[in-house]
């Protein structure tokens, strides 16, 4: 699979790396801070983003919802996209990392929270392989399979993979896909571990400190 597509990867790589190396944002790319909040559907990532901007300052890039405004804008990847969605299937790494550089690239801060993303292994090795910076922080946002499911199915936005079908999908393949990059940044020792359950407030108490300990964060 890697192999595969590697080189629509490259293609991608050489338009737009050279470019991002060098600045992003008038900033090197060394002065990129970047967080990759992770966990289960409706385990509260994007809640907690959503206070962690507020507080610290971030620019949140949730890769579900670029996902979704690339639907919605009936791009050529759009069908291909949605159908990914509906099924619970993660979209290649070469679409959703395209999305989520022309994101950083568009703003001024050099201080990300990426959510949602990697989903997978290859995801993980194409962002790092494109952007060529690793996470300083990564968020794990652990959260009971029944908790998850009753807060997707409460969710009420209108997306199409909140439903009991898509969400059973969604937990098998994080399970088997996203554990392993979760692992991954554990044994990597940047993997910060938040027990999901409880009310909003109670959860960013225990996210706040993981930030204000950082010397850039
Ligand atoms: N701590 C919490 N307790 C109960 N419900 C929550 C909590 N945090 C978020 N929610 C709700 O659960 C749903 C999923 O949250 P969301 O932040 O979208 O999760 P994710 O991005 O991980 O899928 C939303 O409707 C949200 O309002
Ligand atoms: O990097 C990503 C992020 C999301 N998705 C797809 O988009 C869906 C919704 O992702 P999102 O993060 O918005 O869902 P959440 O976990 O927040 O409920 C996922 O199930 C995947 O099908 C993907 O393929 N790659
Ligand atoms: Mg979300």
């Amino acid at each position: 699979m890697w192999r595969r597509t590697s080189s629509s990867i490259s293609s991608l790589i050489c338009s737009s790396r050279k470019a991002f190396f060098k600045q992003v944002n008038n900033q090197p790319s060394e002065n990129l801070f970047i967080t990759f909040v992770l966990g289960g559907p409706g385990s509260g990532k994007g809640t907690q983003c959503g206070k962690i901007v507020e507080t610290f300052g971030y620019s949140h890039i949730s890769a579900g919802e670029l996902l979704r405004r690339e639907i919605a804008s009936k791009s050529a990847d759009g069908t291909m996209i949605l159908n990914r969605i509906k099924e619970g299937k993660i979209v290649p790494s070469e679409v959703t990392v395209k999305l989520i550089l022309r994101e950083m690239e568009s703003g001024s801060n050099s201080k990300f929270l990426i959510d949602g993303f990697p989903r997978n292994d290859e995801n993980r090795r194409a962002f790092e392989e494109i952007v060529g910076v690793e996470p300083e922080i990564v968020l794990f946002f652990d959260c009971p399979d029944e908790e998850m499911v009753k807060r997707v199915l409460n969710r009420n936005q209108g997306r199409v993979d909140d439903n009991y079908d898509t969400v059973v999908k969604r937990l098998k393949v994080f399970k088997k896909h996203n554990l392993p990059v979760i692992n991954y940044y554990a044994n990597k020792g940047k993997l910060h571990k938040i027990d999901a359950v409880g009310t909003e407030d109670k959860i960013f108490e225990r996210v706040r400190p993981i930030f204000a300990s950082m010397r850039r964060a």
